[in-house]
């Protein structure tokens, strides 16, 4: 038995080191977490029956995002790697995720945005799929952390432009972006 001053139980001095849980998602099952500015989440609903199942990836008529649908294309990440840091100067993101389970980590450098300077971390999960848009000169990468490639669909609000492709890029372990990835994340 841990040595205990006579007058404090073991409930009382564990309880005195404990931290105690703050709300992190609403009574709706909404995420509490504070989004980079202009960054939205929209839940895919998946329809499953006796064959198979059914997920809606995008449809301009949900008014998620102002900009038409014009590209699409998938990307994965194998497990145990990030991709990023990206940035892009013209375009958004929108990101649906198919298959695994990805760390979306954005970092917000736009002076006057009401998140500069801050590092929002998203997880992006198959088991509660979302559409997410990446605003436009927001840092960002995508690390897997799962144990499966990561598919998505990404619905970019331009189309790829192949001789000037609208994308920055600064590494992975950079010291400008206040956040780091776990030891041995592979990628670029
Ligand atoms: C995006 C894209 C790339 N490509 C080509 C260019 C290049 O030779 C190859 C790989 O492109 P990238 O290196 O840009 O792909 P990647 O680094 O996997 O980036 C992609 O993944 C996530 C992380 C993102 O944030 C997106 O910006 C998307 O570009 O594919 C196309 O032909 N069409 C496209 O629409």
């Amino acid at each position: 038995m841990p040595d205990l001053p006579p007058s404090r139980s073991l409930l009382e001095a564990t309880l005195s080191q404990a931290v105690r849980d703050k709300a992190t998602v609403s009574s709706q099952g909404v995420p509490l977490r504070r989004l980079t500015h202009g960054v939205t989440l929209r839940r895919l609903p998946t329809h499953a029956d006796d064959r198979g199942t059914v997920t809606e990836l995008f449809d301009p008529r949900w008014g998620f995002h102002p900009d038409p649908l014009v590209h699409a294309y998938t990307f994965t990440i194998r497990p145990g790697v990030a991709k990023g840091w990206n940035l892009h100067q013209r375009h958004e993101d929108r990101y649906a995720l198919l298959q695994g389970e990805m760390e979306l980590v954005l970092f917000d450098p736009r002076p006057g945005s009401p998140t500069e300077g801050e590092v929002c971390r998203i997880v992006l999960s198959e088991h509660d799929r979302c559409i997410v848009n990446v605003p436009v000169n927001v840092w960002h990468a995508d690390r897997n952390i799962g144990t499966r490639d990561v598919v998505v669909v990404n619905f970019p609000t331009i189309q790829y432009d192949h001789a000037a492709p609208d994308k920055f890029r600064l590494p992975l372990d950079t010291s400008l972006i206040p956040h780091r990835f776990p030891e041995g994340t592979r990628g670029w």
